[in-house]
């Protein structure tokens, strides 16, 4: 990429930067309208939608972090709560500069509707602090882990909201948080938090659960066309935890990955990338494209030929300006709101399967719904048992929402919101709320 192109992204950085609260409040608006649309689909009175449209609860909280230089900063960080009518909350932690409040509210939503389609015993939640860790030592990350944790203290816990990691978090940093919570409530408490190192209570599988059950979803989204995943071209955006696992993955099951990007920028090569190769180049925030010369715009990335696209970074990335062009026949949302619902129009008019992000990426909740059960049992499992779990939850949750889409004549997405919705409907009436 020439130096003026490179110029021509971070202004369009910059620019969408500074439109992320305007973003997270139509994520919110449109996720809000989807849930609206499923209730009113299957029956329910807006009152159920009135409970069900925002958070429960949210905690906006202020945390100061003394810097390496010994400045103090102040990073804002929320935790939003959907519902808690099936039981504790879940949901990962986000740490990144475009983090917004709506954005954080819209996410908890669709944790609940993961945990309504897979049968969890759980609310959705999520929770995010502004901040970018790419430009801080791992003693500023984990100052603010622990700072975040004591700010959040209250309304967290193995029975109350059980955290996890998602963009930008990692095992560290839950580990940082499981021991700042059992500091404070001065016993072992690992079932506080999943995702965790295995040595600390993390379950067996759970660092590539999500990459897995995304490639469960491609696999069986691929056969109701007709076709085989390992006869299929994949293009990968984003190269982080999700994507880097979903590539390696697929390298293992033969499947040609003929492109991946990152942050900078895309690879592509049609005879298929040397997926080991970028595995090891690969840093701890999900970076590989700097040591490439031949990197192009993620904009034109996404337009290059496949079979199956799979977008496993951020939010907003398929829209009205490139479904046109996305030579995909099939999406499978690995990243949470990759599709605006103006490119989602586009897709179905044009015949492509999306596989929705609350079905596609949920084998994260579950595999973290496995390490609660394990660290609450004190009995741990082989990581081929939980692999086997997972792929048969993962089936016939697909099975589920193939077999609504059909029976209700609706599309995946709505099929996936009816199903995922229900059960929070069905408590709510039970315990009298509505
Ligand atoms: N980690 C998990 O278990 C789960 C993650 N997800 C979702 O999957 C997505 C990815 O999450 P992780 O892999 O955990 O995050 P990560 O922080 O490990 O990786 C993010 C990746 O996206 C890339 N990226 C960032 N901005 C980009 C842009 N503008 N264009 C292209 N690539 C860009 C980064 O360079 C990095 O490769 C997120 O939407 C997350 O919410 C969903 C379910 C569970
Ligand atoms: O593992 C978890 O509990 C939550 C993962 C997550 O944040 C997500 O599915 O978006």
């Amino acid at each position: 990429m020439s130096a003026s192109d490179q110029q021509v992204l971070v202004n369009k950085r910059l620019l969408q930067g500074a439109n992320m609260p305007a973003a997270g409040a139509k994520i919110l608006e449109h996720t809000q309208e989807a849930v609206h649309q499923a209730l009113r689909k299957l029956g329910y009175p807006d009152e159920v939608y009135e409970l069900l449209k925002e958070p429960i609860r949210v905690l906006t909280v202020r945390i100061p972090v003394k810097m390496d230089d010994g400045h103090v900063e102040v990073f804002t960080g929320y935790r939003a709560q959907h519902n808690d009518a099936i039981g504790p909350t879940k949901g990962g932690i986000r740490f990144h500069p475009d983090v917004t409040l709506e954005e954080v509210k819209a996410l908890s939503i669709w944790m609940s509707l993961k945990c309504g389609i897979f049968n969890l015993p759980y609310g959705g939640a999520k929770g995010g602090i502004v901040c970018d860790p790419r430009k801080m030592s791992l003693g500023e990350q984990e100052r603010l882990a622990r700072g975040y944790v004591r700010a959040v203290s209250q309304i967290v816990g193995p029975t109350k909201d059980i955290p996890a990691p998602d963009v930008y978090t990692n095992a560290q940093i839950m580990a940082w948080m499981y021991d700042e919570y059992s500091r404070i409530r001065e016993y072992d408490s690992p079932g506080f938090i999943t995702g965790k190192p295995v040595v600390l209570g993390g379950s067996k599988g759970r660092e590539r659960a999500t990459a897995l059950g995304v490639c469960i979803a491609a696999r069986e989204a691929v056969r109701q066309l007709g076709r085989e995943l390992k006869d299929c071209r994949v293009l990968i955006q984003g190269f982080g935890n999700v994507g880097s696992n979903v590539a390696s993955i697929l390298h293992d099951m033969g499947v040609k990955v003929v492109g991946v990007s990152d942050a900078g920028g895309g690879l592509y090569d049609e005879r298929g990338l040397d997926i080991p190769r970028l595995l090891e180049q690969r840093d701890s925030f999900g970076m590989v494209t700097p040591h490439f010369r031949d990197v192009m715009p993620n904009e034109q990335f996404l337009l290059q030929p496949c079979d199956v696209l799979i977008p496993a970074a951020l939010e907003n990335q398929i829209t009205a300006d490139n479904a046109e062009q996305i030579q995909a026949s099939v999406l499978v949302e690995a990243a949470n709101g990759p599709t605006t619902p103006e490119a989602d129009t586009i897709l179905e008019r044009r015949g492509v399967l999306v596989v929705p992000d609350v079905l596609a990426n949920a084998g994260g909740v579950t595999v973290s719904y496995f390490e609660w059960v394990q660290n609450l049992q004190g009995w741990y499992w082989t990581e081929e048992e939980v692999n086997r779990r997972l792929e048969a939850w993962m089936v016939q949750s697909l099975q589920t929402i193939f077999h609504t889409a059909k029976t209700y004549h609706v599309g995946l997405r709505l099929a996936a919101y009816m199903v995922g919705i229900r059960p929070f409907a069905e408590a709510m009436r039970w315990r009298g709320w509505v």
